[in-house]
Formats: C-alpha cells, sequence, structure tokens
C-alpha cells in the first residue's frame, strides 16, 4: 500500500484539520497509509511583526509548497483564507471538504457581548479587514493588534492588555474549543468574513493522479462554488491582507449570492455590494468589476502603498 506523507504547520489548529482529514480519507476507503511531516514556514517564525507588514498569505505555505516539488511531502491541508489567489504551476487544489462555519467570533472578557463594550475597550486582531469593519459598527473602540497561534491569542486575552479579541469560528470549532471559548458569532452582515474563511483546500502535485482520485471523492460541490467565487473575487481585485477586503458566498447549489467588501483600513470609506449568478468565476468577477467602478480597486492600490511605505 502506497505511503502518503502529509506535510503540516505545527500548530495545534493545522495539526487538527490535517488529521481531520486524514481520517475522513480512511473513512472514504482510500487505499493509502498516513505519515504527517511537521514543517516549519516563514509566518510561524515571525510572530511579533504586524502580519500585513511581512507580505501576507503566501508566508505560511511557500516552505509546505517546496516540500510538495521537492516529493518529501504528498498532500498538506490549508486553511483555504492562508492560500494565495494563484497556485504555482504543477500544484492544484484536489479537495475542498465541506466549510465549516465561515463567520468571526468575538471573545471577550466575562462575555460582554460586542454591542456592550464600554467605550475606550481594546480588541485585539491583528486583520485589517476585522478592525475596520468593528470600527464601522463601533467608532468608540480601540483596536490592539495581537498576533500569534489561536492558543497564543486566547492566552493574550487573559493578560491587562486585550478587553476582546476576535477569531474564525472554524479554526476554534475545529479544536473543539468553541462552546466554551466564544462570547458570540458575529453575524456576517456585520463582519464579512475572509475569503474562503472556514473552508480547507487540500494542495498536491498535479500529476499524482492516483491521490487527486481519492481526494476528488471528498469535495463538497457547494464548498467548492463558494470558495472558488469568493478567491475569484480576491483575484481580481489584487487584494491579500495588506487591505481591508472581504468575501462571503453562499450557494444553494445552482444559485451563488457573494457579497463582497472593501474599506479603508480607518473605515472611512466602505464599498460593499452583492451579485448573485450561476458561475463562481464569473460571479467573483462580475462584483470585482462593480466595486472598481466605484473606486474599490484604485482606494486598494492607494492602501497598498502607503503600507510599504511604512
Ligand atoms: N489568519 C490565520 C488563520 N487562518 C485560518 C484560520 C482558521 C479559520 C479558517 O479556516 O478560516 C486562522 C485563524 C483566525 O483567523 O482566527
Amino acid at each position: 500500500m502506497r505511503k502518503i506523507i502529509v506535510g503540516s504547520r505545527r500548530s495545534k489548529l493545522a495539526l487538527t484539520q490535517t488529521n481531520w482529514f486524514i481520517n475522513e480519507l480512511k473513512a472514504a476507503g482510500a487505499p493509502f497509509e498516513f505519515e504527517v511531516k511537521e514543517i516549519v514556514t516563514k509566518g510561524d517564525q515571525i510572530l511579533d511583526v504586524q502580519l500585513s507588514k511581512v507580505g501576507g498569505k503566501g508566508l505560511f505555505v511557500k516552505e509546505i509548497e517546496q516540500a510538495l516539488y521537492d516529493k518529501e511531502i504528498d498532500f498538506a491541508v490549508h486553511s483555504m483564507k492562508d492560500m494565495p489567489a494563484i497556485l504555482p504551476e504543477g500544484l492544484v487544489i484536489g479537495c475542498i471538504p465541506p466549510r465549516e462555519d465561515a463567520r468571526d467570533a468575538f471573545i471577550s472578557k466575562g462575555h460582554v457581548k460586542f454591542a456592550d463594550l464600554p467605550a475606550g475597550a481594546v480588541v485585539g486582531t491583528s486583520s485589517l479587514r476585522r478592525s475596520a469593519q468593528l470600527l464601522t459598527v463601533r467608532p468608540d473602540i480601540e483596536i490592539k493588534w495581537i498576533r500569534g497561534n489561536v492558543d497564543t491569542r486566547l492566552a493574550k486575552l487573559e493578560t491587562d492588555e486585550y478587553d476582546a479579541i476576535i477569531l474564525a469560528a472554524a479554526g476554534l470549532k475545529r479544536l473543539g474549543w468553541s462552546d466554551e471559548v466564544v462570547t458570540e458569532f458575529l453575524p456576517v452582515e456585520d463582519c464579512l468574513p475572509a475569503v474562503a474563511q472556514g473552508s480547507l483546500g487540500i494542495e498536491c502535485r498535479g500529476d499524482d493522479t492516483e491521490l487527486l482520485v481519492e481526494l476528488g471523492k471528498l469535495t463538497d460541490s457547494i464548498t467548492w462554488q463558494e470558495a472558488h467565487a469568493e478567491r475569484a473575487f480576491l483575484a481580481a481585485m489584487d487584494g491579500g491582507c495588506q487591505v481591508p477586503i472581504a468575501g462571503y458566498a453562499k450557494s444553494n447549489g445552482e444559485e451563488i449570492t457573494l457579497t463582497g467588501l472593501v474599506a479603508a483600513p480607518d473605515a472611512s470609506v466602505v464599498y460593499k455590494e452583492t451579485v448573485v449568478g450561476t458561475d463562481a468565476a464569473a460571479v467573483g468577477k462580475e462584483l470585482a468589476e462593480i466595486l472598481t467602478k466605484q473606486g474599490a480597486f484604485e482606494l486598494i492600490q492607494r492602501v497598498k502603498a502607503e503600507q510599504d511605505a511604512k
């Protein structure tokens, strides 16, 4: 029986997601043995710098992709939202399993609801997307940058520095921690999720047909459509985590409803529109065109230039 080597980052969440997916493959009867190989990425090493300043999404995947090329590993389970819009030559997303909760979770000391936070309360997030949207609803709160894995951030909430933090619901649910720690899930209307948040993407070599056959059996077609619509939007907007950009699609199997948001970091300008269609790539492109006409593309370029100058 072929032994499949699965590359994984070393964080609790990465290992949990990797082992979950391996078990799904086993349950589906894939004729393989598995071994997990831990890989330390640049993103895991740079924990004290604001992520948007050190180069964004590629940071968590580059070493893993090199290991795929070198055949040190056969596949890797990524959070889709950490994947760059365009994959390098020769590598493919072989599977998109069913999506977890796409929302952001609000976690506060004493479980005070977001709306009930006192003015001046300090909310920890390192995401420009989250901070811009939170400031739209509550301009009177303070945002303070926070970095680290999910467990590190939860530990930081215990210090005096923060009154609350925001984390993706999906990570907390996969770790089995959401019932215990989450104060409330932020409705997508108030805090539109990151593109592909809650989705996993299984990356492998495009010529590994034996593996691709087994991976394909676990793809969820609804999640596939949603992730592709959102990622087509992100790619067309030339976005990334340097700018506040969000995209959330809901598919009923036929129609896809995609909402996108682009904002200035201080939330002084917010562009937000919804498009409905049947083709994921076309829906993403159409939404990008509408927002571009309104000035969102220009805003993204301006914000990026400002970030680079810092
Ligand atoms: N930004 C890092 C990251 N990348 C993926 C997740 C987990 C959630 C997911 O799969 O979307 C997280 C943690 C977070 O944002 O709280």
